[in-house]
Order: C-alpha cells, then sequence, then structure tokens
C-alpha cells in the first residue's frame, strides 16, 4: 500500500510526515501543500501539529525504507517536487520523516553511535594485533574482507570465499583497490545515514568492505591529492550498476560541502529519470536496463564544494527503436506516452492505445509464451501491462521541470516520439500495373507523420520511395527503392530522429548540471570524481554488431585492469629490485588486435568498400584473413557467423547486418528534409545533432574512457565490479 497519496485539487498535494523519532507521537502527520511550499514550511507545519516547538530543532528526511537510505532536505527543497520524482511501482518505498537536529545541525540518530563503537573496538583490535599486543585475528579465509590478504589463491578459492560472504549478507568484498558486489536483489539495511557516518574517514581496512568506503576514498583522495578520480564499475547487464552509480554519487553528495550548490543536488535526482525514460528498457535481464554507457563527473572546487556535474553518454542501442527480441520491449518513453496519456491528448497526437504499432509490437519468447495461455508469438503490448504508465509519465513530466524543459519543450518531445511510433507504421507495397515501383500502403500514417514533423507530406514521400543516384558527368536521377530500402530507410530516419533527440535531451541536462560560477579561477581550481558506467561483457542466442562494439569496450577495459594490477605493479617491483614470483596473467592485447590492427584488424575490414561489398564478402574476408587468429574462430556448422574467444568465452557473432550498422549512415537527403521542418524544436535538435551522420560511437567512447582513467592516474584507480 503507499504511504503517499497524491490528491490534486487546484494543485494542492497531500504529504505524509511520520514524525518517527519524536517521542510524542507515531501517528502520521497529512500536511496540505503546493509544489512551492518549502521543506522548512512543512516542518514548521508538522512540528505545530504536534505541539513540539520548545526550541529543538528537526529537518525533514526523505527516506527509501527498502534501501535504508535518507537523504535530509535543506530548509528551501521542495517536498512535493520530489515525491512527484518517486519511481510509481516503488512508492511505497519512499516516505518523509521528520528527524531531530543537535545544536550543530547534525541529525540525532539514536542508536547509532552503537554503529561507531562497534567500529571502533573492531578497528582499535585490528591495530592491537597488528603491534602484538592481542593475538591475531581469528577470521577465517572465508570470511576474509580482502581477496588479496589470501596466501594462495585459484578461481575456485576466490568462488568459494565470494559465495560463504554472501550467504552471509556479505555482497561486499575487496581485491586489493578493486571492490567485487554480488547483487543481492534484497533489501540490506546498509544504505543510510548510520553507514554513511561510519565510512566517512576511515581506513579501508577497518571496516567491512562498503560501497561508501569507494566513494569516500576517492573523494578524501581528491581533496588531498587534486586530482581527478574515476570509478569505473562494470558487470553484466542486471548486476547492479546503475544502483553502484546511484550509491557513489548518494555517498559523494554527503560527503562534499554543499553550500550555496545544493540546486546540483536536485538536478542530479531529475536527471535520472529524463534519461532513463528516453534510455531505459525492459529487457530480458532486467525490467529498467540502461541501454546506454554513461560518464558521470561530479565536479568540486578545491576545496571539495560541490560545483556542479556533467554527464557523457555512449553507444545508446538504437536498433532496439525498430526491433526488439522475444520479451524485450522498447525504450519506457513509448509506453509512458501511449499508456500514460488520456485519450483526447492522444488524440491531438494521432496515437490511439487500441492500434497496434509495428515499433512497440512485443515478441513473446518460449518462457513467456509456456507461462502465458496465447496463441500468438507477437502481442500487442497491452494496456493491462503499462499501468503505471500514467504515474511513470507525471513523473518524467516533473522531473523535465527540473530540468528546465518547459511545456512548449515536453509537448515538442512527445509529437516527435509519436512521429516515430507512427513512421513504424508506415509500410509499403507494389504499385499494380507493370513498373516495379512502390507506393505506401496507408497514407494516413504518411499524414499524421508529416503534420507533427512539420514536413511537407509529398517531399516525404518522394523521400521514402526514392532516392537521388549520380551518372557519369555528373549527371543525377531519380530511383525507385526495392521493399527491403524503402523499409531501411523509414527505420534509418526514426533512428536519426530519436539519436538526435536523445543527444539534446542529454545536452540539456548537461547545460542543467553545469557549474554555474564565473570566477574563472575558482573554475580552473576544480576537481572531479567521474562515475563510468557502461555495458558488460554481453552474450545472447543471437549476438549482433552491437555486441561486437560492447564486448571490445569490455577487453579496453579489462586490458587496462589487467595493465594495471599485473603489469605495471610487476614492473614496479622490478625497478625497486624486489624480489617476488611473476604471476601469470591472460593478457587480451592478442584480442584487442584482432579487432584494432591496422590494415587487417575487424575494424578495418568492416570498413572497406570495394564494388559488390556486402556482408557476405565481409566474412569471407574475415575468415580468409583471420582463420587461423588464436583468437578468431569460424562456426562448426557452415553459418553466416564468427567467433571471438574473448577474455570471458566465446561468442558467437551473427553478420547479418554489420556493414549496415557500421555505417549507420543517414542518407543527406533525408537529413536535409528533417531541416525543413517548420517546427523549430525538430529544426534545433537536428541541426545540433551530429546523429544523422553518426556511426558507433565505440572508439570515440574507448578514447575518452581511457582518458579519464589515465588523469586518475594508477595510483588512485578505483575499480568496481559488480556479479
Ligand atoms: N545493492 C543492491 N541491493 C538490492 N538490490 C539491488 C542492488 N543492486 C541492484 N539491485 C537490484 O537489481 C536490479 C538491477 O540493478 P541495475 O539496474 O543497477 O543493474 P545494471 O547492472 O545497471 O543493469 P543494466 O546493465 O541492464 O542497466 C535493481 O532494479 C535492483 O532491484
Amino acid at each position: 500500500m503507499n504511504n503517499i497519496k497524491i490528491m490534486a485539487f487546484d494543485a494542492t498535494y497531500m504529504i505524509h510526515v511520520h514524525p518517527v523519532d519524536c517521542s510524542t507521537s507515531s501517528v502520521v502527520e497529512s500536511i496540505s501543500c503546493t509544489k512551492r511550499t518549502t521543506a522548512a514550511e512543512v516542518v514548521a507545519k508538522v512540528t505545530r501539529k504536534l505541539g513540539i516547538e520548545n526550541g529543538l530543532s528537526y529537518v525533514l528526511v526523505e527516506m527509501h525504507k527498502d534501501r535504508g537510505e535518507e537523504m535530509i532536505l535543506a530548509q528551501s527543497d521542495l517536498p512535493v517536487q520530489r515525491m512527484l520524482l518517486w519511481p510509481t511501482q516503488f512508492q511505497h518505498s519512499y516516505k518523509f520523516v521528520l528527524r531531530e537536529t543537535d545544536e550543530s545541525g547534525s541529525v540525532m540518530y539514536h542508536g547509532a553511535n552503537s554503529w561507531h563503537e562497534k567500529a571502533e573496538r573492531v578497528s582499535t583490535e585490528r591495530d592491537m594485533a597488528s603491534k602484538g599486543f592481542l593475538p591475531p585475528s581469528k577470521l577465517s579465509d572465508s570470511d576474509c574482507p580482502d581477496l588479496c590478504a589470501i596466501s594462495s589463491l585459484s578461481q575456485n578459492k576466490i568462488l568459494e570465499i565470494l559465495r560463504k560472504r554472501f550467504l552471509k549478507d556479505k555482497i561486499y568484498t575487496y581485491s586489493a583497490d578493486t571492490l567485487i558486489s554480488i547483487n543481492p536483489y534484497k533489501f540490506m539495511p546498509i544504505y543510510n545515514p548510520k553507514y554513511m557516518t561510519l565510512y566517512q574517514n576511515r581506513r579501508k581496512e577497518d571496516l567491512e568492505p562498503h560501497i561508501y568506503a569507494i566513494a569516500d576514498t576517492a573523494f578524501n583522495t581528491m581533496v588531498q591529492t587534486k586530482q581527478n578520480q574515476c570509478i569505473v564499475i562494470t558487470g553484466k547487464s542486471g548486476s547492479g550498476k546503475t544502483q553502484a552509480t546511484h550509491f557513489l554519487v548518494h555517498h559523494s553528495l554527503a560527503l562534499c560541502q554543499k553550500s550555496y550548490m545544493t540546486g546540483v543536488e536536485n538536478m542530479l535526482t531529475g536527471a535520472g529519470p529524463v534519461l532513463e525514460a528516453f534510455g531505459n528498457a525492459q529487457t530480458e535481464h532486467n525490467n529498467n536496463s540502461s541501454r546506454f554507457g554513461k560518464f558521470l563527473k561530479i565536479h568540486f572546487y578545491g576545496s571539495g564544494l560541490l560545483s556542479g556535474a556533467d554527464v557523457q553518454t555512449y553507444l545508446l542501442e538504437k536498433s532496439r527503436l525498430v526491433h526488439q527480441e522475444p520479451n524485450e520491449k522498447n525504450f519506457h518513453i513509448f509506453y509512458y506516452l501511449l499508456y500514460g496519456t488520456s485519450p483526447e491528448e492522444l488524440k491531438e497526437i494521432y496515437l490511439d492505445q487500441n492500434t497496434n504499432y509495428n515499433y512497440l509490437k512485443q515478441l513473446l519468447g518460449v518462457k513467456a509464451l509456456s507461462q502465458k495461455w496465447c496463441l500468438s508469438s507477437i502481442t500487442k503490448c497491452s494496456k493491462h501491462a503499462n499501468t503505471d504508465a500514467p504515474a511513470e509519465l507525471e513523473r518524467l513530466r516533473q522531473a523535465m521541470e527540473v530540468m528546465g524543459f518547459y511545456i512548449g519543450a515536453q509537448r515538442s518531445i512527445f509529437r516527435l516520439i509519436a512521429a516515430i511510433i507512427l513512421l513504424g507504421n508506415i509500410t509499403f507495397k507494389m504499385k499494380s500495373g507493370r513498373d516495379e515501383t512502390l507506393e505506401i500502403q496507408d497514407e494516413s500514417y504518411l499524414t499524421s507523420v508529416s503534420l507533427l514533423l512539420g514536413l511537407d507530406k509529398n517531399v516525404v514521400r518522394k523521400c521514402l520511395l526514392t532516392r537521388k543516384a549520380k551518372a557519369g558527368a555528373g549527371e543525377r536521377f531519380v530511383l525507385s527503392l526495392k521493399l527491403e530500402e524503402a523499409r531501411a530507410t523509414r527505420d534509418a530516419m526514426s533512428k536519426a530522429l530519436y539519436q538526435s533527440l536523445f543527444d539534446w535531451a542529454v545536452s540539456s541536462v548537461n547545460m542543467a548540471l553545469a557549474q554555474k560560477t564565473r570566477d574563472t579561477k575558482l573554475k580552473s581550481q576544480s576537481q572531479w570524481i567521474g562515475l563510468l558506467d557502461i555495458f558488460g561483457f554481453e552474450d545472447f542466442v543471437k549476438n549482433s554488431f552491437e555486441q561486437f562494439c560492447i564486448n571490445y569496450a569490455s577487453e579496453h577495459l579489462q586490458h587496462y585492469c589487467i595493465k594495471h594490477t599485473f603489469q605495471l605493479e610487476q614492473e614496479e617491483y622490478r625497478a625497486e629490485g624486489l624480489t617476488w614470483k611473476e604471476v601469470d596473467y591472460a593478457d587480451n592485447s592478442g584480442c584487442l588486435l584482432l579487432y584494432e590492427k591496422k590494415i587487417t584488424g575487424l575494424f578495418h575490414l568492416i570498413d572497406e568498400n570495394f564494388p559488390g561489398a556486402n556482408n557476405h564478402t565481409l566474412l569471407s574476408q574475415f575468415n580468409r584473413v583471420h582463420g587461423n587468429t588464436r583468437y578468431y574462430d569460424t562456426t562448426v556448422v557452415k553459418e553466416d557467423a564468427f567467433m571471438i574467444v574473448h577474455y570471458a568465452g566465446k561468442v558467437k557473432y551473427q553478420i547479418k547486418d554489420f556493414r549496415e550498422k557500421n555505417h549507420d549512415q543517414v542518407r543527406e537527403d533525408l537529413i536535409t528534409l528533417v531541416r525543413t521542418s517548420q517546427s523549430s524544436f525538430i529544426q534545433g535538435i537536428v541541426s545540433k545533432s551530429p546523429a544523422a551522420v553518426v556511426r558507433w560511437g565505440v572508439l570515440r567512447a574507448i578514447v575518452r574512457a581511457m582518458f579519464a582513467f589515465k588523469n586518475a592516474g594508477k595510483k588512485t584507480l578505483r575499480k568496481f565490479f559488480s556479479y
């Protein structure tokens, strides 16, 4: 049951405050507020109601019950706005709590002291044991919080230690600077202010491994060394990378001084739902899977004062827009709009919940089919499955408002989303008669798309059905497209529009998060903590160009980690004249060379363009050049696929669409067409975004990420792996 009920009468909302720590009452106090009511006003109302105006101070705290997290609201924060950002399906997990503060303004956590006392005791005992005053700790190997402390390690031993710790609810384990995390998929009461305080300024070895310790080390190292820090988060889909990023951001913000920049915190809270709506989707592994990589930088002035943030995104999985694998869905925004908007509003953008939209059709896989008694393997994405959509849409609107996307921009975004949905329903048929030209099956979709995009319908039709070609001596003529080509043109147009919208949303988020100071001296002294949350290694039933690129990025990260964990460490020992037993490690540079070697590397072969080149000739080239390479393998049974021996296992890639996805080029005339839009919003996003001619930005992403790591420096490297 939701403990927060929203009743909107003329934008009046009821918020419920739990006076948990007040001895006077445990009854929930309901306060009538507007979006502009501040936290200070809510506190005043609640304390007045409870009759506890006895000089003590109180603050309003937003608590995530399940995660045990608490966020103290500043006096000027707006509780209703925060409440509207709570994810619908988890609303019952959130509540507002009144907390008492002491004279210094710190929140008083009754019982928190026992945590400190325990931590102090453990720390002192370890100190004394290390000095020989106490017998050494009786920790067994399986309880060992740092794998590096174990003298002889094998793969089985590591797994056994992690499993035993996990069974004791110890989800984190260190391996030197790396934190290994296992997703518990259940509530763990370890992400709350008690733990935040506990892990501040503590030596890593004094306490159980925790993600807060990683944020704490990064923050303190940044302040002390004045060097940027980078935390790399990697793991399979659903392993908990996004949650980890969230905990790291939350703790970093708790550590820093905020002063007048508390606005950045609110912006960061608003940025989440916006990026999620456009870049996340339901997949077989995760209901809210990020389908893009991100590098979030939180900026601080020299003293650790929060100054702003920015986010770079990589590899948006655009292919999802036009095709989804069984049991997977399109990006969330489409369902929010279609199932969250009233039928009247939908009518204005030519949509209707009862129409079957091609881009939103959900294919059910074997697993789902056996669970559901449906006869067809294709179902319309039913309204029933989207009951949260109205609340999610409201949450998104609120987040957009916080980020400065006002009503006009929101309207334009929704019109563009509707146009993309309708574009997917433009299908083609052969004209009757002898000439083999195509025509559009249902002109009503073309009309709606043209109106929504502010384009001339005849020009859109021409672009979808024909293309200009060059003959000799600069002559140009018009060619009719074949069925497959027309479909590809339609899908390319949808993808280019969506990528432009995504890029625009990211740059708008960045504008909102940007450092606001004009003081160039202050700016020049600023440092950042970077959080790289990038796709982990992927191996699906069918792997395509996207997995080929994602796994290349993973190989690079692996290489970087190997280099720092083994190679450079051993070089250092060598330079210092130390004797040690050479550690044997699996070097993956051969696999990287397979991808990127000049002239013969797979990337270079994909880029080759000769007359008659297609995906079949590409596969033959791969097999011919790399048939005997250690990291390359052909398939056992003859099929249009090849295999790469990655550090994490052998992966089979289907060659289909490799060349097309690599070029990912939208015809120049399509972009020129979109630029003629009557809508200044559409003109703006297309002219700003390089998406029109975008290629998969893998190399760019890798170069940027590597640059960030190098800046962070070997000594300050922090890694985080989640499983
Ligand atoms: N520390 C944690 N405690 C409890 N539950 C967690 C934790 N971390 C993750 N989860 C659960 O696992 C789910 C998946 O996590 P998350 O979305 O962070 O995975 P991810 O690695 O980012 O996946 P993807 O790569 O698909 O985006 C979350 O929705 C949450 O329910």
